[in-house]
């Protein structure tokens, strides 16, 4: 289980978390709504360690993750970017094995590959795309190659980043279901911000909405529609007029 408690941070005098407390129990799929500049990369980097909360932890299982306990939290982690974030000099299967064959668990190489043409086919893409490189694939392909690198070490805690940012409908309902069958065979816990609506209904069990730099809801996504908060309904609906200031 993941738990945030009480999370503060400011960037000098602007608060943007003032005290965020979220618990994302094992193999349950989190995902967190908000407007621009609400603070959910925020609240994701300061999980990752890359940015350092004022107040407040961070646990996993018990064990704090801004700590001594990072670098074992970081090892059993995996992460889909927006964008997919793919190293362009590098060819498909390298992408995907890129933690496989670093560090203190390393892989040999024909092993790593193995590996990464299987995590390849997982996510729909064949043994002929292994040695392109990134900029020779779509979209949809990129994304489908970052999906696979997120789950090539088997991590039991998965970061989706705006997963379908930059894909047209259909491609993101596909990236979508992926996302939800793969979690839900590995029993991973994830944590997904996004503003795509299509998004949290297909791979959220739960909701949070983050406003003002604290959850203002919290719920199952079966209760998201039928609930009566005015922020979370007007950012549900996409209704210009509600309490929610904008720009315009
Ligand atoms: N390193 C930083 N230094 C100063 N301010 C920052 C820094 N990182 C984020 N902020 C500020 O924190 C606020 C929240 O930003 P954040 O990127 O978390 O929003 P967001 O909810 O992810 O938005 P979006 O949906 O547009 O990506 C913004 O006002 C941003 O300017």
């Amino acid at each position: 289980m993941i738990a945030i408690s009480d999370l503060h941070k400011s960037f000098g005098a602007a608060p943007v978390l003032r005290g965020v407390t979220l618990e994302v129990p094992r193999g349950e799929s989190l995902v967190v709504i908000g407007g621009s500049g609400t603070g959910k990369s925020v609240l994701l980097k300061c999980i990752l360690g890359l940015v350092t909360p004022d107040s407040g932890s961070i646990t996993l299982n018990g064990a704090d993750v801004t700590g001594t306990g990072r670098a074992a939290f970081l090892a059993r982690f995996g992460m889909l970017f927006q964008g997919a974030a793919l190293f362009d000099s590098l060819p498909v299967w390298q992408n995907v094995a890129f933690r496989l064959v670093r560090g203190p668990d390393r892989r040999p190489r024909a092993e790593a590959r193995e590996i990464a043409l299987a995590k390849l086919a997982r996510v729909g893409l064949g043994p002929e795309v292994a040695d392109l490189h990134p900029a020779e694939l779509s979209g949809g392909m990129q994304k489908r190659v970052g999906l696979a690198r997120a789950i090539a070490a088997d991590p039991e805690v998965i970061f989706f980043d705006e997963p379908t940012t930059g894909l047209d409908p259909i491609m993101a309902g596909v990236i979508n279901d992926l996302i939800r069958e793969i979690v839900a065979e590995m029993g991973a816990t994830t944590i997904t911000i996004t503003h795509d609506m299509s998004s949290v209904r297909a791979i959220a069990d739960r909701v949070a909405m983050l406003h003002a730099g604290k959850i203002r809801w919290h719920g199952p996504v079966a209760e998201m529609d039928s609930a009566e908060d005015p922020y979370l309904r007007q950012f549900i609906t996409g209704a210009a007029e509600g309490p929610i200031e904008t720009l315009r």
